[in-house]
């Protein structure tokens, strides 16, 4: 399979095993052209190797991958100036500062970013005197994205970008990620969070043990494997009836005493008729609605419930 001229990453029957241990179990997926991708998956779900396999770095037990229309073991240096990495860790020179390090990168490549714009965009413009070996965890995760960004490259391959970030390093982090999908970067990123798969990924694949247990749009994903929604709102005592059957709607009831009155939650795969019959109860004025639909959290734990253990 070959794909069509959008696909830039190819994965086709990917098989990779560690002594006797399968890693990643024949997985299929193209990443296309400018679109954000992500390998989402618990510990051990086979997400470094996949992406190690994919820049190169580990051959296929059977299988093949092609970036940019390349085998990237057997043509490595056709795609090493158009394809950027950031592993999980990496050895820097301790005693260059950040300055030092990234004009270094940056001297690797013909046309590369400007450092300072560079450092500004990762948030590493006040250290840049700092040396290597005093940055924070954080600070040297963003270090390597920002070598990663500093030759322009077409595709970004982003290892767990987020692991050891604050909550605001994160957030800036997902900008980062954000600015180069805006500059047609294609980028293949793996994350155990949730809220950073919905928040930056066109599409994803769930890994769990080495295999695709579902792929596609988070939106279309929580939709699919969440039908249900819960519809909240609050009823005050005076206008409750004594059985909450006589409200006239089903599903997944349950209530408890507020100050305001009766606050009730019904889980149910059709929350606007839930609402519907509301507004036609007589006498009955609920307020405070929240409906709250799925999550990539509960698709999550649907997939993993529904995987059974070898
Ligand atoms: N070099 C190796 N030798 C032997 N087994 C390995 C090797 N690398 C990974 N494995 C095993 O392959 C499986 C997949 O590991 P991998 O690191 O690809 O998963 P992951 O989803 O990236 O995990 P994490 O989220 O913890 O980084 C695990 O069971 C792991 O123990």
């Amino acid at each position: 399979m070959n794909g069509n001229a959008t696909d830039v990453i190819v994965v086709n029957d990917l098989r990779k095993v560690y002594d006797e241990q399968v890693a990643v179990a024949d997985i299929t997926f193209t990443v296309r052209q400018g679109e954000v991708f992500g390998l989402l998956g618990p510990n051990g779900s086979g997400k470094t190797t996949t992406l190690e396999t994919i820049v190169g770095l580990r051959r296929p037990t059977s299988g093949t991958v092609t970036v940019l229309g390349f085998d990237p073991m057997r043509h490595r240096h056709r795609i090493t100036e158009r394809v950027a990495v950031q592993p999980q860790s990496a050895t820097l020179f301790p005693t260059l500062t950040v300055w030092e390090t990234v004009q270094l990168f940056a001297s690797f490549y013909p046309a590369s970013r400007e450092p300072s714009e560079l450092l500004e965009e990762v948030g590493l413009d006040d250290a840049r005197k700092v040396r290597v070996k005093h940055l924070s965890g954080g600070q040297e995760r963003r270090l390597l994205i920002g070598i990663a960004l500093v030759g322009n490259p077409e595709v970004l391959v982003l290892d767990e970008p987020s692991a050891g970030l604050d909550p605001v390093a994160r957030r800036r982090l997902w900008d980062v990620i954000e600015r180069q999908r805006q500059r047609g970067t294609t980028i293949l990123l793996s994350t155990h969070h949730m809220d950073e798969a919905t928040q930056v990924c066109d599409r994803l694949a769930i890994l769990v043990r080495g295999e695709i247990a579902a792929e596609g749009e988070p939106d279309a994903l929580i939709r699919e494997h969440t039908a249900k929604a819960t519809v909240s709102f609050t009823i005050r005592s005076s206008q409750m009836p004594s059985d909450i059957r006589q409200l006239g709607i089903t599903g997944e009831i349950t209530s408890s005493e507020t100050s305001q009155g009766t606050r009730i939650s019904v889980v149910t795969d059709d929350p606007d008729a839930v609402l519907r019959r509301l507004t036609f109860v007589p006498g009955v004025h609920a307020f405070d609605y929240n409906i709250k639909h799925g999550s990539l959290e509960d698709v999550f734990v649907d997939i993993s419930s529904n995987t059974t253990k070898p």
